[in-house]
């Protein structure tokens, strides 16, 4: 209805791989009191009354996996619908790629049991259809799997010491699919693709090129 989306903000996801610079992104972004930016929950996911889910997670990934997807997307379900007075929310993924990044990437690996997934497919289809999640523009931080793989190393994050190159891999192609080739799921949004290779020095550069649609809501017809 209308007064719904009048109520809510204009809304931008930032999606990418693991160390493709999500963080720098919105850090780049907070300083524009319009907006209102939510980065991803990690200390609530290592934090999970006494439970580090994120450290099981890449301990036992088979044992865990659904477990860890669950709680992500109960705290990606809280971002979206979070109320704010900014005309601008910008979140750090979101439920659409805990549904067809994450969730989708265990499935096809053999790690997410099919009953396990047909719940959280239920729960990811009920919420979609019930609760207004949309998002009005999709910023992909566009990486190779070898350049996030050394910022993975660099930033040390103590659960992610055991995870390869090979994982970032299939972990990009996977975000390739969806946003880039748009090959298998559907994107809630039109896409902007960043080149999230480039060095820090020049990266301002390619984010400033993209502030006018963010700030100015303007909708990105691609
Ligand atoms: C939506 C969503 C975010 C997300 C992050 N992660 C992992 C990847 C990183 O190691 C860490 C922080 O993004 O959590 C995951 O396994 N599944 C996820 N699903």
């Amino acid at each position: 209805t209308h007064l719904e989306n009048k109520a809510r903000p204009f809304t931008v996801i930032v999606e990418g791989n693991i160390g493709s610079g999500k963080t720098t992104f919105l850090n780049y972004f907070k300083k524009y009191e319009d907006l209102c930016v939510l980065a991803e929950p990690i200390e609530l996911w290592r934090e999970c009354s006494g439970h580090n889910l994120l450290q099981y997670l890449y301990e036992d990934i088979n044992r865990w996996g659904f477990s860890f997807q669950s709680y992500v997307m109960l705290s990606m379900l809280k971002h979206h619908l979070k109320i704010t007075e900014h005309p601008i929310k910008m979140m750090e993924r979101s439920i659409f790629s805990a549904r067809y990044c994450f969730i989708e990437k265990m499935k096809m690996d053999g790690l997410l049991p099919s009953p396990s997934h047909a719940v959280l497919d239920e729960w990811f289809k009920w919420i979609t259809a019930s609760c207004n999640v949309s998002v009005d523009l999709i910023v992909y931080l566009r990486t190779s799997p070898e350049v996030v793989y050394e910022r993975m190393l660099q930033r040390n994050r103590k659960e992610e010491k055991n995870v390869s190159l090979d994982y970032l891999k299939q972990l990009h192609e996977i975000h390739e699919d969806w946003l880039y080739r748009r090959s298998i799921f559907s994107c809630p949004a039109p896409v902007v693709t960043l080149n999230a290779n480039l060095d820090q020095s020049v990266l301002k550069e390619e984010y400033k090129k993209w502030e006018p649609c963010i700030l100015n809501k303007i909708q990105v017809s691609i």
